[in-house]
């Protein structure tokens, strides 16, 4: 089984394949007087295809046993996808570029507590992955028409430690 270590989830890093939606940019500026800051701009929601519209959901998703074994990922060819944790803890991102024949060697990120991100339309990427106890999230994807999920079952699979 081939062995992958997670790296932490920066946006240098992640930046060719999606977006980190936390606060340490530098968009950020005062709104409603200087009482709140706004982190604006962090990553887009896209929808497209039949009836397509972006729907804002929650999920409580439960722990998975590390090391992970990654034997499929997933791809959503009409819309992007957000996970952002309600409570700060780090979870597992797993994505790949698309290759030839499907995607390529999983790249893992292991987030800092509070992180999110923002998967684009299109981008492989592994189920949400939270660790040590069941964690909830906001979702933000894509609602419409037509199957907006693709699959890809490797052929062989992959062990994800942590660092
Ligand atoms: N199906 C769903 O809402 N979640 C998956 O797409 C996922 O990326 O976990
Ligand atoms: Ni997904």
């Amino acid at each position: 089984m081939t062995r992958i270590t997670a790296r932490p989830l920066t946006r240098e890093a992640f930046a060719e394949f999606g977006d980190v939606i936390d606060m340490g940019g530098d968009n950020h500026y005062p709104i409603n007087g200087g009482k709140a800051e706004r982190y604006h701009d962090l990553a887009t929601a896209e929808a497209a295809g039949p009836n397509a519209r972006v729907l804002i959901s929650m999920v409580r998703g439960t722990p998975y046993e590390l090391p992970l074994k990654l034997t499929m990922v997933e791809r959503h060819p009409f819309g992007s996808q957000a996970f952002i944790p309600l409570s700060p803890r780090p979870f597992l991102v797993v994505v790949c570029h698309d290759g030839k024949e499907g995607p390529g060697e999983p790249h893992a990120f292991i987030t800092a507590p509070g992180q999110g991100i923002n998967y684009p339309r299109n981008l492989w990427h592994g189920v949400l992955t939270p660790l040590g106890e069941a964690q909830d999230f906001l979702i933000v994807d894509r609602g419409g028409d037509g199957s907006n999920l693709e699959e890809f079952h490797f052929s062989h699979a992959y062990e994800i430690h942590l660092p």
